[in-house]
C-alpha cells in the first residue's frame, strides 16, 4: 500500500508509469526525483539556509551541515548547523527520543559527537553526502590531525552500532535534468519575470544557474580527485576509490548539483524581483512584515523541490510549512522552525489507475483529475508534524497561487502568511479556479514581483536578512525609512 499525502509513494520514485494525456498522444514516464534524491537535495539546501556568518564558517573546522529528519517517508524536521551547534545536535535537542526508528540525511558525515548522541536516541539509519566531512578534511595541517581522529571514531561509532549508516547518492532518473530543466524555466517565478519584463535579457536564467552551479561545486564537491580519494579512505569508503566507482561517484555528484542549481536558478535572485505585498493598507504588526527576501527564496526552492514528486502528470506544486518562535534560538534557522510540507498527489493508498488524471479541458467531467487530486497545500497542513500556533508567525510557501478550494483551509489553519507565485490568480477555470486568493483578508500574501517601493526610493530597498529569520528591532527613528523602504507599512 502506497504512502500517499505528504511524502507518498516514494518508493515507486513515478518512473515507468504510463501516461496519457487529454489528447491521448503521449505515453511515457512522469520522472520523479526519488525519495533519497528529494532528502539529498533538501538536507544539500539546508545547509544553504541563510545566514550572517558565511565567511566566518568557512574558515572553521567544522562544516556547516544540513539534517532532514524523515520518521515513516514523512518529513518531520528540517535542519541546518548555527555557530554554537551541529545540526544532529540541534535534532537531538528538537526530537530527543522521538528521533528512534527516523532515518536522517545529512549533507556532510557527521562528527563523532553529533553520532553517539543520535545513534543512542535509536534511529534507524543515517545517510550522507560523501564530500568532505562535517570536521572537516581539507583544513590546515594543524588541526587535521583531530579531523582524522574524529573520522576514526565516526567509523567506529557506525560499525559497531545498530544504525545502518551508509552513502546518500542514487543515479537520477534518465531524463530528470531536462524535466527539472524544462519546469523551472516554466514555472510562475520566471514566467512573472518574463511577462512583466519582456525586453529583459532571456539568458538571465541561463545566467544565474551558471553561477549557481560554480558556486555549489566550490561547496559539494572537492575539486581534486586525488583529494577526494583521500577523503573517502579517511572515511571508511575506500571501496569507492576505483573505477568505474569512483567515477560514477562524481558524475551521480555532479548530476545532483546540476539539479539543484537548476531548481535555485528557478526563484532568481534578479534585479529587484522578490515576494512583495501588493496592500498599501496593510498593518503595520508583526504578523504583516515580510521576511527577509533570501529567506522567502530560500523556503520557495524547498517548496519547488517538493512539486517534483507530484502525481499530477500536467502539473508539479510544492508547499512548506514554516513558522517563526518569539525570539531567535540556537537553531541555524534562526527563530524558524519546520512545521510540515507536501506535494499534489492522489489521496493515500490509492493506485495509479484508481482515479482520473485528465484536467478541465476534457469534454467528459467525469474523467477530471481534479475532484481526487489532493493539493500540495492540502497535504502539508493534513501531515504537519507540529501545530500552528495562533501567536506565532506561521508562513505557507507555495509553487502556485492558492486555488479556491486551498484559501479558506489556509485561513482556517491559522498561517499567518501566504508566499507564492500569482500567475494564476483571478482565473477560472472550469474545475479549479483562482479567485479568493485576490480578495482574501487577514492573512498577508507576499506574491513574486518587481519591489513596488522602486517606484518611491530608487534602488536600495531589498529587506535584509542579517538577522537569520528574525525580524530585527527597528532601532528609533529608523521606522520611518524602513517603512519608507518598501512604501507597505509593512516592514
Ligand atoms: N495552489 C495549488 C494550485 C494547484 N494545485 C494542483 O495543481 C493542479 C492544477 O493545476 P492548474 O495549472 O490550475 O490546472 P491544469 O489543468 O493542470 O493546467 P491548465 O493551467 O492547463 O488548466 C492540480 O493537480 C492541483 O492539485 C495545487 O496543488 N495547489
Amino acid at each position: 500500500m502506497k504512502e500517499a499525502g505528504q511524502m507518498q509513494n516514494l518508493e515507486s520514485a513515478g518512473a515507468g508509469r504510463s501516461v496519457s494525456t487529454q489528447t491521448g498522444s503521449m505515453t511515457g514516464q512522469i520522472p520523479r526525483l526519488s525519495k533519497v534524491n528529494l532528502f539529498t537535495l533538501l538536507s544539500l539546501w539546508m545547509e544553504l539556509f541563510p545566514t550572517v556568518n558565511t565567511a566566518q564558517r568557512q574558515k572553521s573546522q567544522v562544516k556547516r551541515t544540513g539534517l532532514v529528519v524523515v520518521k515513516n517517508t514523512k518529513i518531520v524536521g528540517l535542519h541546518c548547523s548555527s555557530e554554537d551547534l551541529h545540526a544532529g545536535k540541534i535534532a537531538l535537542i528538537k526530537h530527543g527520543s522521538r528521533l528512534k526508528n527516523c532515518d536522517l540525511y545529512f549533507s556532510r558525515k557527521p562528527c563523532s559527537a553529533c553520532l553517539k548522541m543520535i545513534v543512542n536516541a535509536g534511529v534507524n539509519r543515517i545517510s550522507y553526502w560523501p564530500a568532505d566531512p562535517e570536521v572537516s578534511l581539507l583544513t590546515e595541517a594543524s588541526s587535521s590531525e583531530d579531523a582524522k581522529l574524529d573520522a576514526k571514531a565516526v567509523e567506529r561509532l557506525k560499525s559497531n552500532s545498530r544504525a545502518h549508516v551508509c552513502v546518500l547518492l542514487q543515479p537520477l532518473v534518465c531524463y530528470m535534468v531536462q524535466f527539472v530543466e524544462e519546469t523551472s524555466y516554466k514555472c510562475d517565478f520566471i514566467q512573472k519575470i518574463a511577462k512583466t519584463l519582456p525586453d529583459a535579457n532571456v539568458d538571465f536564467y541561463s545566467e544565474c544557474k551558471q553561477e549557481r552551479i560554480k558556486e555549489f561545486e566550490m561547496l559539494f564537491l572537492v575539486p581534486n580527485e586525488d583529494m577526494h580519494k583521500q577523503i573517502l579512505m579517511t572515511i571508511g569508503l575506500e571501496n569507492l576509490c576505483e573505477n568505474p566507482y569512483f567515477s560514477n561517484l562524481r558524475q551521480n555528484m555532479k548530476d545532483l548539483i546540476l539539479l539543484l542549481a537548476t531548481v535555485a536558478s528557478s526563484v532568481p535572485n534578479f534585479k529587484h524581483y522578490g515576494f512583495y505585498c501588493g496592500n498599501t493598507e496593510q498593518i503595520n504588526e508583526i504578523h504583516n512584515q515580510s521576511l527577509p527576501q533570501e529567506i522567502a527564496r530560500h523556503c520557495m526552492v524547498q517548496a519547488r523541490l517538493l512539486a517534483y514528486r507530484t502525481e499530477d502528470h500536467k502539473t508539479g506544486v510544492g508547499a512548506v510549512i514554516w513558522a517563526e518562535g518569539k525570539s531567535r534560538s540556537w537553531d541555524g534557522t534562526g527563530a524558524m522552525y519546520f512545521i510540515g510540507c507536501g506535494y499534489n498527489a492522489f489521496p493515500v493508498g490509492s493506485e495509479y489507475a484508481d482515479f482520473p488524471h485528465m484536467d478541465d479541458k476534457q469534454k467528459d467531467r467525469e474523467i477530471r483529475k481534479f475532484r481526487y487530486i489532493v493539493h500540495a497545500e492540502q497535504n502539508a497542513l493534513t501531515f504537519r508534524c507540529q501545530e500552528i500556533k495562533p501567536e506565532e508567525r506561521s508562513m505557507i510557501f507555495v509553487t502556485k497561487c492558492p486555488c479556491d478550494e486551498c484559501v479558506p483551509l489556509i485561513k482556517g489553519a491559522g498561517i499567518k502568511q501566504i508566499y507564492a507565485g500569482d500567475v494564476d490568480v483571478g482565473k477560472k477555470k472550469a474545475d479549479i479556479s483562482y479567485m479568493r486568493f485576490g480578495e482574501l483578508e487577514g492573512v498577508s500574501k507576499f506574491t513574486w514581483q518587481l519591489n513596488p517601493s522602486r517606484t518611491c526610493v530608487g534602488e536600495q530597498n531589498e529587506p535584509e536578512s542579517r538577522e537569520n529569520g528574525v525580524l530585527r528591532p527597528i532601532p528609533p527613528g529608523e521606522d520611518q525609512h524602513q517603512s519608507k523602504k518598501l512604501c507597505l507599512g509593512n516592514r
